[in-house]
């Protein structure tokens, strides 16, 4: 059966003290200034409540939700402001006015809660009726919108659409953590580690650092656009979402600790006896996270197959809050810096000492890690004139975020996915749902290819 969903209502939510609270404006900085076309990222987070009825929904749990989200977005003023670039200013500025709110949809449907939240592969397309559109013209752009759907007699999920100029997966997480506190513990007030800083002077770019970044987007529109000035270069309008074809599917990998330390014991017995040409002189950092990626990479290439030197490469973030200065551990927006290697070929990957290559790789790039890099313009043009068979894994979420900690009141998730991302290429990352050392991993892939992957994934760890 083809589900369908019904949109209830869009309304909307404002601040609770939108009368007293200022204006006000915050600059895009330079980390923000390089996610401000791109698409929305768009999550979803699946409750289970099995007896839930349309009355208990109307009347409990979306005023619920509605009350503790106008508390939330107090502290997080921006989340109800426009992203706008005045005609004078070099960069696009978030401006928050009395009275602004944010978009909160309603909806029912008919789609079977326990396939979309459960571990067995589905169609992507099913996902994306649950996640709003973020509005976005030339002249300004929204930065959260909300939709909570009803499964009656199942449960309800939370879709969130977000703008990556404003809030990286660290920020947006910590958003939702405290929405969802403030509803569970109907207290206003956040715990220490829930409560935003805005303070931008701790993002200390190099002079001429945002001018560069603006002028590589400029650069890449233009390759893309065939080498026609863009239009409009102050245009605020963000790429569209991806194409998903009927024969894409989303699923969800879940490794348990044991798995993990499995990898782990086999990475420590490859390096002792390794030959010199995947070895590197620094100690492997055999941290879960180099080796879930490391080995998801490897599948997802091997799945693939084709030619042994088809292009491939990586790309990740790197979290840089605690190499500010001073650090800034609760920093509202972005502060993030990607950590990438291209031009790779798949060959590389191929063969008995693929995994152990990836995870040299992966390793040498984090342990290479400082500051500096984080000001390293990122190569745009790079990326537009990559050949465009390359297979480039990137990674959203992060298994740091504790996504599964939120709890509004009715439990802890039953699955939170992130629902942006690119299919073939990209892959989603959080911590597994027993917070037990585990890691789940989102893939969305073509079916003939995914079920190859998925053989591999299990095949690999017996
Ligand atoms: C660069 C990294 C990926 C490297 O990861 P590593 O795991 O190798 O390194 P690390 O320093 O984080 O952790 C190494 C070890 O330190 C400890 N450790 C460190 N931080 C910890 C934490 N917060 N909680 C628990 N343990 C922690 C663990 O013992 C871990 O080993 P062990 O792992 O074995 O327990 C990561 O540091 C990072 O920055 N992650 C966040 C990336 C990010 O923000 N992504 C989202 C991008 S925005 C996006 O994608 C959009 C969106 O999400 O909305």
């Amino acid at each position: 059966m083809v589900s369908s969903l019904n949109i209830i209502e869009v309304a909307r939510v404002t601040p609770s003290n939108s009368d007293s609270a200022e204006s006000l404006s915050l600059p895009l900085t330079y980390f923000d200034l390089i996610y401000y076309k791109l698409r929305a990222v768009e999550r979803v987070i699946f409750y289970r409540i099995p007896n839930v009825t349309r009355p208990f929904f109307d009347s409990v749990i979306v005023p619920n939700l509605k009350t503790s989200l106008s508390s939330c977005l107090s502290h997080y003023l921006p989340l109800a402001g426009k992203l706008i670039w005045e005609p004078l200013d070099h960069k696009p500025t978030i401006v928050y006015s009395q009275n602004d709110d944010v978009s909160f949809s309603l909806a029912e449907t008919n789609a079977d809660f326990s396939s979309l939240s459960g571990n067995e592969p589905f169609p992507s397309t099913e996902l994306y009726p649950l996640v709003p559109a973020l509005q976005s013209s030339d002249d300004s752009a929204s930065i959260v919108s909300f939709q909570v759907t009803l499964f009656p007699n199942q449960g309800f999920c939370i879709g969130v659409s977000a703008h990556h100029a404003v809030l990286d997966g660290k920020t947006t997480t910590m958003f939702l953590k405290s929405w969802a506190h403030i509803c569970k513990h109907q207290d206003f007030s956040l715990p220490q580690d829930l409560i935003p800083t805005y303070d931008r002077t701790v993002i200390k770019s190099p002079t001429d650092s945002e001018n560069k970044v603006l002028n590589e987007w400029r650069s890449f529109t233009k390759i893309l656009a065939g080498g026609k000035e863009p239009a409009n270069p102050k245009s605020l309008k963000l790429n569209p979402s991806f194409e998903i074809g009927p024969d894409v599917v989303r699923y969800t990998l879940q490794l348990t600790r044991e798995d993990i330390q499995t990898l782990r014991e086999r990475l420590k017995r490859e390096v002792s006896s390794s030959s010199s040409s995947t070895s590197s002189s620094k100690e492997l950092r055999l941290s879960t996270f180099v080796i879930v990626y490391s080995y998801v990479l490897v599948c997802i290439i091997r799945a693939r197959g084709g030619e042994p030197h088809r292009p491939v490469g990586y790309a990740f973030s790197v979290d840089c809050r605690s190499l500010m200065n001073p650090p800034a551990p609760n920093y509202f927006g972005n502060c993030i810096a990607g950590c990438s290697r291209m031009m790779l070929t798949a060959k590389m990957f191929m063969g008995e000492e693929g995994l152990l290559a990836a995870a040299t790789m992966v390793s040498d790039s984090i342990e290479e890690w400082d500051e500096s890099f984080a000001w390293k313009i990122p190569d745009f043009v790079a990326y537009a004139t990559l050949p465009p068979e390359t297979q480039l894994i990137l990674v959203s979420g992060s298994n740091r975020f504790g996504v599964y900690e939120l709890d509004f009141g009715w439990g802890r998730p039953d699955k939170v996915m992130v629902v942006s991302i690119s299919p073939g290429n990209g892959i989603s990352m959080a911590e597994g749902r027993d917070q037990n050392g585990g890691v789940e991993i989102g893939l969305s892939l073509k079916k003939h290819e995914m079920d190859s992957l998925i053989d591999l994934l299990h095949c690999e760890l017996k």
